[in-house]
Parts: structure tokens; sequence; C-alpha cells
């Protein structure tokens, strides 16, 4: 990471061009989800939001598990007193309220807390070996971290439903018909695939991926006319900006823009 010193034990930390690219890493546990891999995770995302030559980050896992869920060993002894008061879960918001377009990339297992986090990111990849799931029901829980909100606006009442109540895994094909992920790429293409879609996304204007990917987020938190509404004044307030006068400039003189997310 350009100009910081920072050392992470539990995931791995870099930069591909515009891109900023997370690996989470704990194999042994199949990168189940811990307070410190979430601070890691959290701090790694405001290096890469404030470092001005990143336009996109992708999250990833190994080849066996994107993550499979919460660290249970860690969760297990928690007493309400201690869930509600150290306000468990919360720290896990950071990603969705990033500014920068994130991509999830997963293969093998995105279970519970991975599933969450997977939803979490603004667009899943998923290899053809990836299976989502919320199988907390299992351990005699509930999903925790947007679960039970995000996956139904990805698949609907219903699948959203059978997956909560019977902890039944979905694989790769299955999420894609169902809209949970955008696409299936062959396990071993799908870094590549992730870092070169990002890398089209970093390459546009951040400004506007910015305002584009707020405006398709509100579309989940508010009425069709407010959203429409939303969508306009952020459409109009792109006028104001460097990027759509260069864009437009560009095309008409039929040259390649030079944007300065500005
Ligand atoms: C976010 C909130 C609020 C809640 C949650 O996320 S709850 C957790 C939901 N996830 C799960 O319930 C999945 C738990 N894991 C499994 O069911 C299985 O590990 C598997 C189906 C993903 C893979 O099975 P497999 O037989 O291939 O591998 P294992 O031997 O079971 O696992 C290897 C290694 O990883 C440890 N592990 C796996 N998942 C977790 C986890 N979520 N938390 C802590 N540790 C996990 C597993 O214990 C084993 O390590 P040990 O051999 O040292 O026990």
């Amino acid at each position: 990471m350009a100009g910081t010193e920072t050392t992470f034990e539990t995931i791995l930390v870099e930069t591909r061009g515009r891109v900023g690219l997370i690996t989470l890493n704990r194999p042994g546990q199949l990168n189940a989800l811990n307070d410190q891999l979430i601070a890691e995770l959290n701090q790694a995302l405001d290096v890469f939001e404030a470092d001005e030559g990143i336009g996109a980050i992708v999250v990833t896992g190994s080849e066996k598990a994107f993550a499979a869920g919460a660290d249970i060993k860690e969760m297990q002894a928690k007493t309400y007193m201690e869930a509600y008061k150290g306000d468990f879960i919360a720290s896990w918001d950071r990603i969705s309220r990033a500014r920068k377009p994130v991509i999830a990339a997963v293969a093998g297992f995105a279970l519970g807390g991975g599933c969450e986090l997977a939803m979490s990111c603004d667009l899943i990849l998923a290899a053809d070996t990836a299976k989502f799931g919320q199988p907390e029901i299992k351990l005699g829980i509930m999903p925790g971290a947007g679960g039970t909100q995000r996956l139904i606006r990805a698949v609907g009442k219903s699948k959203a439903m059978e997956l909560c109540l019977t902890g039944r895994l979905m694989d790769a094909e299955e999420a894609e018909r169902a809209g949970l992920v955008a696409r299936i790429v062959p396990a071993a293409e799908l870094l590549d695939d992730a870092l070169k879609t990002a890398e089209t996304i970093a390459s546009m204007s951040l400004t506007a991926a910015m305002m584009t990917k707020d405006c398709v987020n509100r579309a989940h938190e508010t009425t069709l006319a407010e959203g429409i509404r939303y969508e306009r004044r952020t459409f109009h307030a792109m006028f104001a900006t460097h990027d759509q006068k260069e864009g437009m400039a560009a095309f008409t003189e039929k040259r390649r823009p030079r944007f300065r997310n500005a």
C-alpha cells in the first residue's frame, strides 16, 4: 500500500494499478471473520478510500473459502450484555459505507457472515466453485450482519426465507439465476477477471462512479419516487464536474477522456 507501513495479520493488502486488492487470509479457519480481521479490513478500506490513486477495490478469499462466516469459536461464549454493550457486528458495516466501488470475488464457501460480507460489496463475481448460504439457523442463531435484509433484496422473499430457515447452500449457478451474483467465471480466472473489471471501473471518472453507486444503493432504501428524485438531483450535479465536460468533449473530439476525478 503506497505510503503506509501497516502490516496485517489476517489479510493481505496490495495495489494492482488503480485497484486496491484485499485478500482475506486465515486459511486454517476458512477465513472465518474474527474481530481482528474485520478491524484490519476496515483499516485497509480507510487507506484505499483516502488514496487518490485507487479507483476501485476488490475483496477476495482463497480457492476454498471467501469466508465461512463469523468466527464461531470467538462468538461462542459471548453474553447478551457483551454483544449489546460492545455493539457486536456494528464494525462490519464499514464496507457497505465505502464510497469507492467494491467488488467481492468469491470462490468456495461464502457462508453466514461471509455471504453477508460479499453482499455488502457493490457487486459479486463468483467462481464456478462458489457456494453461498446463511446457515446460522443450524447454530441456533440467525444472520446478524445484514443477511435477512440484503438477501431478500437480492433474491426475493421466498428464496431468502428458504435459505435462512433451512441453512441450505446455493451453488454459483443458482446464485446467478437468483440475481445474487453479477457473473460466474471459471475459478482459475476469478481474480484476473475481478481485477480487470475493477480496472475498467477505475478507468472511469471516480466522481461519476461514486455518484452512480450512491444512487443505485439509494434504491434499496427509499421509494421509487424518492429514488428518481435523488437520481435526478445527482445527475444535475454532474454538470458541475470537470469530468462531465471532459467526457463529453472527448466524445465529440473522438479521443480518450482524461478524467481528473473532479
Ligand atoms: C455473522 C454472524 C452473526 C454469524 C455467522 O456468520 S455464524 C457462522 C456461519 N457459518 C457457518 O456456520 C459455517 C461453519 N463452517 C462449516 O460448516 C464448515 O467448516 C464448512 C462446510 C464451511 C467446510 O467444511 P470442511 O469439512 O471442508 O472444513 P472444516 O474442517 O469444517 O473447517 C476447517 C477449519 O476451519 C474452521 N472453521 C470453519 N468455519 C468456521 C467458522 N465460521 N468459525 C470458526 N472456525 C471455522 C473449522 O473449525 C476447522 O478448523 P479446526 O480443524 O481447527 O476446527
